[in-house]
């Protein structure tokens, strides 16, 4: 459904001494129909910059995103936006606090489905609703500031569902929520998936959430996709020596902190050449030095970028 191919995002900032920041590079991933992909990391990472890639929110520097095989730059935009379509960290954020709930879904039949007659578009927001577990009784007439962030956050998947969308990028959706809510809303998500057939880019610093959620997990370090693969693959045999450390800080119900524990991250600037990972990589050689942070096929549902799996399989 959406492939991004050999694609970079260069963000530049300053006037007179330009800084350049590369927060996406050469990703290469495919998301196929009806898939959960999530794209794990930690903050600074690239995740959110490549979701507003694919919704078109900043343009690529360098490569393409094709939607259903043709480059998303040739869709208009009212015909992509009825099938691709995004939900952010904060739910508060995404609403204009000024209308209500039926005149914000109003706009967006307005804007993007016109042709829909105003006596369908009730039943249509309706069936929306209840279907990410909304009364509509409790929504329609309200404002946003009436409805809790969980309340808000369901919403915004339900606009989606009004467009009858196929692509949702769901960036951080849950991080605001708490516990119970959380998983109410990922099981919507699994929903959506099975009923609906979408499929979604699930954004998250959290592992736990994406191996709960998502068929397929990629990995991203520095702007670089460093281990991709099939999410029970990924779990039972994480191979980059990042994925690897991320496994190992997931604090557990049964630990406590002590003062052995240090942070991994130095705050060092990565190498300029060589491989981004080498400064913190317990692993770390000369080889490193000199290597492109190409992607190694150690079997079908498994890709990994480190000198490591070199000429293993390929
Ligand atoms: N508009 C921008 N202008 C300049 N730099 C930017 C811009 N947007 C993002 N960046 C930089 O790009 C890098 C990647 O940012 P991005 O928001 O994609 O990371 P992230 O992995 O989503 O982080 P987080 O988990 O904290 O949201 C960061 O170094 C960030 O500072």
């Amino acid at each position: 459904m959406i492939k991004i191919k050999n694609l970079s995002k260069t963000f530049s900032s300053g006037f007179i001494k330009k800084e350049y920041v590369k927060a996406v590079d050469n990703a290469t991933f495919e998301i196929e129909d009806g898939k959960i992909v999530s794209l794990i990391g930690e903050s600074g990472s690239g995740k959110t910059t490549i979701g507003k890639l694919i919704l078109k929110l900043v343009k690529p520097t360098e490569g393409e995103i094709l939607y259903k095989d043709r480059n998303i730059y040739d869709y208009n935009p009212i015909e992509y936006y009825r099938n691709v379509q995004g939900v952010f960290q904060d739910p508060f954020a995404s609403f204009n606090p000024i209308y209500k709930i039926d005149n914000i879904f109003d706009m967006l039949f307005n804007s993007l489905y016109n042709e829909i007659p105003k006596s369908e578009r009730l039943g249509r927001i309706e069936k929306s609703l209840k279907d990410v577990g909304l009364n509509p009784k409790h929504i329609i007439g309200k404002y946003p500031h009436q409805l809790s962030g969980g309340q808000l956050q369901r919403l915004l998947i339900a606009r989606a569902l009004i467009l009858e969308s196929k692509f949702l990028v769901a960036d951080e959706i849950i991080s605001m929520l708490d516990a119970s809510t959380r998983v109410d809303v990922l099981n919507i998500l699994g929903d959506l998936k099975y009923k609906n057939k979408m499929s979604i880019l699930f954004i998250t610093h959290d592992l736990s959430l994406g191996y709960y959620i998502s068929d397929w997990m990629l990995i991203m370090y520095r702007g670089t996709i460093v281990e991709m693969g099939d999410t029970k693959e990924i779990f039972s045999n994480p191979l980059h020596p990042y994925t690897q450390m991320l496994f190992d800080s997931v604090p557990t119900l049964d630990k406590k902190w002590d003062d052995s524990e240090t942070s991994t991250e130095t705050g060092e600037e990565p190498p300029k050449t060589g491989c981004k990972f080498a400064h913190r990589c317990p692993f770390a050689t000369d080889k490193c030095k000199t290597y492109n942070m190409e992607s190694y096929t150690v079997n079908k549902n498994h890709q990994v970028s480190c000198i490591k799996f070199a000429n293993k399989n390929n």
